[in-house]
């Protein structure tokens, strides 16, 4: 049976992590992409700063673009109590389909709500659909040419509001320069660019975290 990368990624999951244990899914992932295959996970490197950020932002409202198989899902839940909203959005029903299997085996499929579709067409019903008004935190991982108008959309449908914080992966490489430009343009925010590498390498990467100091665009300029 030939299997895509994505399978190989989830059996190497059951096959080596421990049910109900995060950090071993974790850990599985992370040895099979530093020794079998590369994979465009976080990683261990730059999760370690994920993991930071959040639970420095210790979030009650969590958005990410761009599940893939979900090992950041993994590794934000992991951190967070059961009461938290966390939404993940993928458009690649077979990632979705990958990413539900990891969650699962990692025992946090009750706190991880995964919905299938494209990031434009779902941010604007985030409101209806989970009655959400504003993300505490806000995870970008997904197209890199996706980030600047997905943070205007955000902003816009007045999903971000004051201390909300955006955390993107990648803006050196594969690199989001328009949207490092943005985020670091305004004054209405404040950005930090946590210099890493690219997951199970030794290519410079980083994170840009860019929190929000004044009120939301629904609440006055
Ligand atoms: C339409 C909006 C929208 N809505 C919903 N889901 C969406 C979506 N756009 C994308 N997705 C899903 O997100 C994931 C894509 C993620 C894209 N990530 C990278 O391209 C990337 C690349 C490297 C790298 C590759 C090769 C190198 F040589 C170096 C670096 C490293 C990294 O960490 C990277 O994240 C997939 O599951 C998509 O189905
Ligand atoms: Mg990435």
């Amino acid at each position: 049976l030939v299997l895509v990368l994505s399978s190989r990624l989830l059996q190497a999951v059951c096959i080596n992590a421990v049910r109900g244990n995060p950090d071993s899914v974790i850990a599985a992932i992370d040895h099979f992409c530093q020794n079998q295959e590369w994979a465009m996970n976080v990683g261990d490197e730059k999760g370690a700063i994920l993991d930071s950020v959040v639970m420095e932002t210790s979030p009650s409202t969590v958005l990410e673009l761009g599940t893939y198989c979900g090992y950041s899902a993994v590794r934000i839940m992991r951190l967070l109590p059961p009461a938290t909203r966390f939404i993940t959005l993928e458009m690649n029903p077979d990632y979705a389909a990958v990413a539900r299997q990891v969650i699962q085996h990692a025992g946090l499929q009750d706190k991880v709500c995964l919905v299938e579709g494209k990031s434009a067409d779902l941010i604007p019903k985030m409101a209806d659909m989970f009655g959400i008004r504003t993300f505490d935190f806000v995870f970008f991982d997904h197209w890199k040419d996706c980030y600047l108008p997905d943070i205007r959309l955000l902003e816009d449908c007045g999903l971000l509001d004051q201390g909300s914080v955006v955390l993107a992966d990648n803006v050196l490489c594969p690199g989001a320069p328009e949207y490092l430009d943005y985020v670091r343009s305004s004054l209405r925010f404040s950005s930090r660019f946590y210099r890493s590498h690219l997951e199970y390498t030794r290519v410079l990467d980083g994170l840009e975290s860019r929190t929000q100091t004044g009120p939301g665009s629904h609440c006055g300029r």
